[in-house]
């Protein structure tokens, strides 16, 4: 998306595991999910007002009402609305999720998709990713959504 539209690209995890020299696993294992989150509030944050383009957020940042206020007023939020199965196929091989690191993550990220989707529907925007929907077709149904905000994205005919 940020390719095409020709904005800058920001990831909050990796900002901050620019800033903290570690990986999230490592932030979560030596300073807790409390320090992560402070941290993660101030990347945000400090991110909507240093640039316009799209920000990817860690999947818990939006769980946080100050995060949520943040970017609604310097943006919007759109949120990728994919079903559990889907989800648990993408993760599934990686270790980089210290919130999954559990007996069952199957289990856990169901009950994290359960308490999280109401909160994802605060979301001013929502795009559905359903099985094969490629990431350009998903980049393209994202700026079509965008443009229905015309306060955040504007389209310039040349
Ligand atoms: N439309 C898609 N089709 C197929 N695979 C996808 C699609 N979108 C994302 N993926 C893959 O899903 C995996 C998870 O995506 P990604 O790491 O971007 O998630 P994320 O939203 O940044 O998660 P988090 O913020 O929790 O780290 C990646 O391997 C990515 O390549
Ligand atoms: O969903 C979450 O709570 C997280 C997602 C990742 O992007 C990281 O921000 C971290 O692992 C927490």
């Amino acid at each position: 998306m940020s390719l095409r539209l020709n904005v800058p690209f920001l990831d909050s995890d990796a900002e901050i595991e620019a800033a903290a020299n570690l990986s999230v696993p490592e932030i979560f294992q030596r300073d807790g999910e409390v320090f992560f989150r402070k941290r993660e509030t101030e990347v945000i944050r400090r991110l909507l007002e240093q640039h316009s383009g799209i920000l990817s957020t860690g999947g818990g940042a939006y769980l946080a009402q100050v995060n949520r206020e943040s970017i609604s007023e310097k943006g919007v939020a759109l949120w990728l609305d994919a079903p559990l199965d889907l989800l648990w196929n993408r993760v599934r091989h990686k270790d980089t999720r210290p919130l999954l690191r559990t007996a069952n993550p199957r289990a856990t990220l169901a009950e994290i998709y359960a308490v999280r989707t109401p909160i994802y529907q605060k979301a001013e925007l929502r795009v559905p990713c359903g099985h094969n929907v490629s990431i350009d077709a998903m980049a393209e149904r994202v700026i079509e959504t965008l443009l229905t905000r015309p306060d955040v994205m504007e389209q310039i005919d040349e």
